[in-house]
Formats: C-alpha cells, structure tokens, sequence
C-alpha cells in the first residue's frame, strides 16, 4: 500500500495514520472538524486534505451511525481502491451500507480491538494497535484486493487479523466490550453522589473497574444503538448473578449456621467463577496469559522517573512484559509495577536497588 485516505481523524483514525505514516504511506486526512484534521496533521499523522487521485485504501474512522453515510459518499466520489470502517460494530453499518445501494465488494467491515476511555487526536499513539486483534467481517462477496489491503492495513499497524462473520462479532462484543464499558460506568456512578469520605479511600481497584467509565457517552450511544439485543441478553445474564449474589450476602447476615454456610458458599462461587473467568483473558499478542513476577518500584511524580527505570532495566538485561501504575490518593509518588518473567524478578530487583530505587517487598 502506497497511499491511504483517513476519514474521522480522532483517536483510531488518527492512531492508524500514524502508524502508516510511520511506515511509509502517504496519508491523506479528512474530517468534518477541520481542526481535528489539522490537529492530526501537526501530530505526524499525514496531509491534510484531498489525495491527487484515488488512494489505495480509505479508512472510515466516524462514529458507528455515521459510517454508511460516510463511506457511501466516499465510494460514490471514487476517492479510493477499497473502503474499510474501524466501527465498534458490525452488523448494522453492513445492512445501512446494503440499504443505501453502496458497492459491498469494494467495502471491508473491520474493527480493531484496542482503543482508549479519551477521544481526539490527541490521545492517539501509533502503536495502539500493536499484538490487538483486528477484526475482519470478509463476506463472499468481498473484492480479495480490498481484503489484501486491509490485511497490509493490520500488518502495518502490527495488529492480529481475526476472522469474523458480522453478527457473531457483534455477540462477542457485546460480551466482552459493551457489557464491562456499562458496567464500569455503573460503578463508577455509584461514586457521583458519593460522600467525599469514601471517595477520598479510592484505591487501585476501583481504578481498574472503573477507567473506561470515563468513555465519551456519545460515542458509546451510537455503539450500543447499533447492538442493543446482545448486551441486553448478557446484562439479563448479570442480573441474575446478581440477585444470587444480593441472596447470598443476605443470607451470610443471619443468625443460623446453616444459613451462613449457604450464604458462603454463594459468594465463593462468584469469586471462583470469577478467577476461572479472567484467567481465560490473552495475554499480549494473543497468547494464553504467563503468570509474570511483579516487582513494584517506588516513584515520585517527577519528569523522566519513568524513562530512568525502564533505562535502568533494559541495562540489566530484563525484558518489561507489561506495566501498571498505582497512583496514591493526594501523594508525589506511586509505585511502577514491573511485569517479568519469574526468573528475572530477582535480578531486576537487585539491579533497581543497586541503583537506588527503593522495592516494595
Ligand atoms: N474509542 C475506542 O476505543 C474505539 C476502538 C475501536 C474502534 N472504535 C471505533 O472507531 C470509530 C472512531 O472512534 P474514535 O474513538 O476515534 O472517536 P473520536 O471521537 O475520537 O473521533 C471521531 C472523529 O470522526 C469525526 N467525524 C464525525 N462525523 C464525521 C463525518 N460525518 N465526516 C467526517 N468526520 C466525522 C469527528 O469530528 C471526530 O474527529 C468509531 O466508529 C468507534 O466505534 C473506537
Ligand atoms: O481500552 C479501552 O479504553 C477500550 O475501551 C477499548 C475497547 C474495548 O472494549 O476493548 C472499546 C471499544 C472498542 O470498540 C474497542 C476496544
């Protein structure tokens, strides 16, 4: 692929630019708000503005409900070779696409599995994509340049190509994306009348359940218009569980033994259903999650306290396989925990200390 068109140059649109444009492509950039297409532009993601003649690829990177109207305009201008969308669901930008008449051999629903709770160009980063999956809905009908191109497209982005019909994407989804968003969101509205006591005591945990509860609402209108049956069916499924829950934590407030146990035993199988649940959860690049060491380095909140620890353990030889950052409420510092190979978390460990930084047992 030499040249490409994104259309909606906000986190995704802007991320994929970047990555291509990072590997040689010429992009071309467009948006309805021709500040985000600047923005975009000023980060590296391309030139603003129409291509010369068609592009090999055009990437419609819009909210879902504007996708068909979006993507038929461009495919009537004949703007470019093949046409993808990076919408969060499938299903329904297909059927608006066959509705309005457009070319669905030219046309490739695909969606990405990585993203952001923030929105714009600004929080876009070109190796967001980077060991995802990348969902592609192919139909028979499917032109096999406009499915290569999308295929160099995920290369590029160094995402993992899934393969997918539409509606099963869109099921799967709903389980495993729409369903957490709303219920971190409900969650994390438990806190907006919240007494300021108890907000204070926040801790990591609330943090992880709750950080795409900062997703931008609209956004996640359009996504849940679009599959508003299968997440309904898997909330049914949570209610349920959750009323068995409310039982049993009542049950574990009575005066009888018996009660109790039953009460007990209620709440383990959650929690166990839970672990057994998680575990299922890949690990980077898709592959079946590695148990890693930790090994949790104290920071301040000062420039470059990152940088100097990741310098500090790529010279002790030590491969960081993921990162978490545990903030403390109204402190300077936090703790960076490391992710490693189990072999490699004593020596990282005496590394750090050797140069100064101080370890959480
Ligand atoms: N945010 C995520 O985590 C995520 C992940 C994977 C896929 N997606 C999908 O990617 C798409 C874009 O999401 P985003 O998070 O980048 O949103 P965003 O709000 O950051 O960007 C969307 C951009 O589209 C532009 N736009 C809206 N209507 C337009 C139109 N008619 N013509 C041209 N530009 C238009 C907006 O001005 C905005 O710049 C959505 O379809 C979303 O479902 C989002
Ligand atoms: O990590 C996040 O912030 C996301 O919300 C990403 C996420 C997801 O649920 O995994 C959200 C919606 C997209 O369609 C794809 C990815």
């Amino acid at each position: 692929m030499r040249t490409a068109l994104v259309i909606g140059t906000g986190l995704i649109g802007t991320s994929i630019a970047l990555a291509l444009t990072a590997r040689g492509v010429t992009v071309h950039l467009q948006d309805r708000d021709h500040d985000q297409a600047r923005t975009a532009a000023s980060l590296g993601a391309g030139t603003v503005g129409p291509a010369p003649g068609a592009v090999d690829l055009a990437v419609v990177a819009v909210p879902p409900a504007r996708i068909a109207e979006v993507l038929g305009d461009a495919q009537r201008r004949g703007l470019a070779r093949g046409y993808l969308d990076v919408a969060s669901v499938k299903g329904g930008p297909r059927r608006e696409l066959a509705d309005r008449g457009c070319d669905l051999r030219t046309y490739l629903g695909t969606h990405p599995m990585a993203g952001r709770e923030r929105s714009g160009p600004t929080a876009a980063t070109a190796d967001l994509f980077e060991g995802r999956p990348w969902v592609l809905t192919p139909t028979p009908d499917t032109d096999t340049e406009v499915l290569n191109l999308a295929l160099e497209l995920i290369a590029l982005c160094r995402a993992v190509p899934v393969v997918m019909e539409a509606d099963a994407h869109d099921r799967a989804v709903a389980l495993v994306s729409h369903t957490p968003q709303l219920l971190s969101s409900l969650v994390a509205a438990r806190l907006a009348d919240a007494d300021d006591t108890a907000v204070r005591l926040c801790g990591q945990g609330i943090r992880d359940v709750t950080r795409i509860a900062a997703s931008e609402p609209r956004m996640w209108i359009d996504i849940l218009s679009a599959n508003p049956g299968p997440v309904a069916d898997v909330l049914t499924a949570v209610a349920g569980d959750l009323e068995e829950t409310v039982r049993a934590l009542r049950s574990l407030a009575s005066a009888d033994d018996a009660k109790r146990g039953e009460g007990a035993g209620g709440i383990e199988d959650v929690l166990r259903r839970g672990n057994s649940g998680r575990a299922r959860i890949p690990g980077k690049h898709g592959q079946t999650p590695t148990a890693y060491a930790t090994v949790a380095v104290l920071i301040s909140d000062r420039p470059g306290e990152l940088a100097r620890i990741f310098a500090d353990a790529g010279q002790a030889g030590v491969n960081i396989e993921d990162v978490r950052i545990e903030h403390a409420t109204g402190q300077q510092a936090g703790h960076v925990q490391l992710m490693v190979e189990p072999q490699a978390a004593d020596r990282l460990t005496e590394v750090l200390r050797g140069r100064g930084w101080a370890i959480r047992a």
